[in-house]
C-alpha cells in the first residue's frame, strides 16, 4: 500500500549516497536531503524526520536527537556506528540499523592493498620513478611468504583478511579477546595475546570498531615492542592508532611503516617536520575502503529503515 505525497515518512539523506541505494528506498518516503556535518541545518531537519540516512560523517548524538522529535530510525549504510550514541537513541526509542556486510570485502581488499605496497614499497618506487629516477635496486622490499601478520580484531573483516593472507602462505596469528580459539582454529588463525603479536607481526593489521575501549590501543608500548622491519596497517577507524605515537615511531626507525586509510582528523592533519618520513615510510588513501562500489549490499539497510520508519519488527541495535 503506497502512502499519499502529504502522509509519506520523511526520510532524511544526511550524506551523499548512491543513486542505488536511494532508489531502494521505494517509493513509500518524501526523502530530503541535508549536509549533516552542518550541525544547525542537521537540527533543523531532523524536526520533521521520520527516519535519517547517514555514513560516517554524521553525528548522530543526544544532542542531535534531541531535535528529532518524530524520529524512529537511524540508518548507518555502512558498518561502523561509533557516529551513532545508541544508548541515547535507546532512551529516546529510536532504533539503529547499519548494512553489516556491505562494505567488508572492499575494506578486506584494500587492506591487503596496503600490506602489498609496504611491503613491496610500491608507493614510495612509484613516487621515484614519476620523478624521473631508474632506482631499480632500492625498491625489492621483501615477500609476503612464510612472514607473520598478526590481526587485531577477528571479526567480519579480520576474517576475510585472515582468509586471503593464508592464500599467500603466511602463519596468520589474531589478538581478539571475543573470539573463541575453535573459530580463530577455522579460520586458520592462532590466537595470542596482544604483547606476543606486537613482538611476532611482520605485519599488525587493525579490524576492530572505535569505542574508549579500543581508541589508542596501538600506542608507544606497542610500537617500542615491535620489530623494526614491522609494518603497521589501520583500515578500520582514525584514532584506534595513537598517531602522535606512530609518528615518532616511524621517525625513530621503531617500525618500518604504515599503511593508513583512517585518520583522527579527516583530512589528516600533519606536523611539517614529519612529512618527508611520511611520504617515504607510508601507504596512503583518502578512506577509500567502503567505497569500492557493490551496491546491493547497502539495500538491506534501506529495507531495514523501511520496516522501521513503519513500525515492524527489523534487525536493529539496542544497548541493554
Ligand atoms: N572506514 C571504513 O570505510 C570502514 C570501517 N569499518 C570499521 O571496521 C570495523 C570492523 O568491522 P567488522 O570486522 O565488520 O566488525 P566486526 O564487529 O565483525 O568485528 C570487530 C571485531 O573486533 C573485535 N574487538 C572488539 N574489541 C576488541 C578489543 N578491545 N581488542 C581486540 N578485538 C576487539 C570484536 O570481538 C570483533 O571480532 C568497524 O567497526 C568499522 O569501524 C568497517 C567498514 C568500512
Ligand atoms: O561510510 C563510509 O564513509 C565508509 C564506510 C565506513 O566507514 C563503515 O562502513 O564503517
Amino acid at each position: 500500500m503506497s502512502n499519499t505525497s502529504a502522509s509519506k515518512p520523511v526520510v532524511l539523506l544526511a550524506e551523499v549516497l548512491s543513486p542505488a541505494t536511494i532508489e531502494a528506498l521505494g517509493p513509500d518516503f518524501e526523502v530530503r536531503q541535508v549536509d549533516g556535518t552542518d550541525r544547525p541545518a542537521l537540527f533543523a531537519a531532523l524536526a520533521d524526520a521520520d527516519a535519517v540516512l547517514v555514513r560516517s560523517a554524521t553525528k548522530i548524538d543526544a544532542e542531535a536527537l534531541s531535535h528529532a522529535p518524530k524520529l524512529k530510525v537511524v540508518a548507518r549504510a555502512g558498518v561502523g556506528l561509533d557516529n551513532v550514541d545508541i544508548k541515547a537513541a535507546t532512551t529516546a526509542g529510536v532504533m539503529v540499523v547499519n548494512a553489516p556486510t556491505s562494505n567488508i570485502v572492499s575494506a578486506a581488499e584494500l587492506t591487503i592493498g596496503h600490506i602489498i605496497s609496504l611491503a613491496r614499497r610500491i608507493p614510495a618506487a612509484n613516487a621515484s620513478l614519476s620523478s624521473g629516477a631508474w632506482k631499480r635496486s632500492s625498491f625489492t622490499g621483501a615477500e609476503l611468504f612464510e612472514k607473520t601478520v598478526g590481526i587485531v580484531g577477528l571479526g567480519r573483516i579480520g576474517a576475510l583478511v585472515a582468509a586471503r593472507l593464508n592464500a599467500f602462505d603466511m602463519r596468520v596469528i589474531a589478538y581478539d579477546p571475543y573470539v573463541t580459539s575453535a573459530r580463530a582454529q577455522q579460520l586458520g588463525v592462532q590466537l595470542v595475546t596482544l604483547e606476543e603479536l606486537t613482538a611476532e607481526a611482520d605485519f599488525l593489521t587493525i579490524h576492530m570498531p572505535k569505542t574508549p575501549e579500543t581508541t589508542g590501543m596501538i600506542g608507544a608500548e606497542q610500537f617500542a615492542a615491535m620489530k623494526p622491519s614491522a609494518f603497521v596497517v589501520n583500515v578500520a577507524r582514525g584514532g584506534l592508532i595513537d598517531e602522535a605515537a606512530l609518528h615518532e615511531a616511524l621517525v625513530a626507525g621503531e617500525i618500518a611503516g604504515a599503511g593508513l586509510d583512517v585518520f583522527t582528523s579527516e583530512p589528516p592533519q600533519r606536523a611539517a617536520p614529519h612529512r618527508h618520513c611520511w611520504a617515504c615510510r607510508t601507504s596512503s588513501s583518502p578512506r577509500t575502503w567502503g567505497r569500492a562500489p557493490r551496491r546491493r549490499r547497502r539495500r538491506p539497510v534501506c529495507r531495514s529503515l523501511a520496516r522501521c520508519a513503519s513500525h515492524s519488527a527489523a534487525t536493529w541495535f539496542r544497548m541493554p
